[in-house]
């Protein structure tokens, strides 16, 4: 299992990828009933593509606030040395 602060998941649950990052079905590390989605950037494709993350986790912080349920809330952001975490809402269907 990879650990990404309260959260974790195991490299084999891929669900997708983007441009930029791969994602990941997790899990609360301590609620093993609540999913989560976490998204995962290496820091070399981040250098490229730097202005597009900085915009992504500025509208997710403000979609969040906004509570709604049809909008992914942004649960936790966390780094490693090679990479950057976005652990969101698993989004089902
Ligand atoms: N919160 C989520 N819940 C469930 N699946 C997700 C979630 N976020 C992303 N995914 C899945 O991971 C895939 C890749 O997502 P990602 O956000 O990296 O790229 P994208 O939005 O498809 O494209 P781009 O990189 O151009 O923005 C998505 O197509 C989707 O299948």
């Amino acid at each position: 299992m990879e650990i990404v602060g309260d959260y974790e998941y195991n490299n084999k649950d891929l669900i997708g990828h983007g441009a930029f990052a791969v994602v990941f079905k997790g899990r609360h590390r301590k609620k093993s009933n609540f999913p989560v989605a976490i998204k995962s950037i290496t820091k070399k494709s981040l250098a490229k593509s730097q202005n597009l993350l900085g915009k992504e986790i500025k509208i997710l912080k403000e979609l969040t606030e906004l509570h709604h349920e049809n909008v992914v809330a942004l649960l936790d952001c966390k780094e490693s040395q090679h990479n950057v975490y976005l652990v969101m809402e698993l989004c089902i269907g």
